[in-house]
């Protein structure tokens, strides 16, 4: 086949996907982050910045979305943040075969997508990668984050696809409760399984 393996790369809040993504990178295997590509549609700037603007007045400025106040005017609205899914969704899946289009020639990619399962992505991809750690690891990273309490992360995992269920979908899953180091050799390894699998269709 001529496209490259796509890997889904996925987890809950505060289970090391930013760090195991960059890992990934680092071993030379192109990754598209959706996040990091929604804040820059978001930015200063940003081309998504009218028409979220429009649909919720007061929630940008000069220097692009306001995230705490718009978090505060969707996080709590299930019809609010559908509003604003309808409009940052379509451009992210731009940007994505954007990206495909830019490393066809790559044996593996992975798309960086913190809500894979919650948003219906699972179809796009071959495999699916989930990164987890125990709750308790998992409640002490993100209770050590800045303007983080025990309410808002309640309310975040409630909107998310419990660790659990993402475990049981994934075809590999990335252990991020034991050191970093043992993380990366999961990593090599899994690369290494990922090109083989790619090579062999
Ligand atoms: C509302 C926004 C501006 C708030 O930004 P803020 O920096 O405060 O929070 P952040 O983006 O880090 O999200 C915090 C947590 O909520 C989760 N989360 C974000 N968006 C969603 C969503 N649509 N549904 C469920 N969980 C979500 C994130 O995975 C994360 O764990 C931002 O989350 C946003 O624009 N969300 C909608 C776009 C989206 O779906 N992004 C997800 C990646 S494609
Ligand atoms: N073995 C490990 N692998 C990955 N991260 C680890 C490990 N041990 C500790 N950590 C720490 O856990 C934290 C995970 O943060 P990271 O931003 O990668 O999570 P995330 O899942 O991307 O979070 P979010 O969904 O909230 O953006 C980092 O501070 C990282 O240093």
């Amino acid at each position: 086949m001529t496209r490259p393996l796509i890997v889904g790369l996925t987890g809950s809040i505060g289970m090391g996907k930013s760090t195991v993504a960059t890992m990934f990178e680092a071993a030379g295997v192109p990754v598209f982050d959706a996040d990091a590509e929604v804040r820059a549609m978001q930015g200063p700037d940003g081309e998504l910045l009218p028409a979220i603007e429009a649909e919720f007045p007061g929630s940008t400025g000069p220097q692009g979305v306001l995230r705490e106040k718009l978090g505060e005017q969707v996080f709590g609205d299930k019809a609010a943040l559908a509003r604003l899914e309808a409009i940052v969704h379509p451009a992210v899946a731009k940007k994505r075969e954007a990206f495909l289009i830019e490393h066809v020639g790559a044996p593996v990619v992975v798309f960086d997508i913190p809500l894979l399962f919650e948003k219906g992505g699972v179809a796009a991809v071959d495999r699916v990668v989930v990164v987890s750690a125990p709750a308790e690891a998992q409640r002490k990273r993100v209770l050590a984050r800045p303007g983080m309490t025990e309410d808002k992360f309640a309310h975040i995992l409630s909107l998310q696809v419990p660790d659990a269920d993402k475990r049981a979908r994934a075809d590999h899953i990335i252990d991020t409760g034991t050191s970093i180091e043992l993380t990366e050799d999961e990593v090599i390894d899994l690369i290494g399984e990922l090109k083989q699998a790619s090579a062999a269709r």
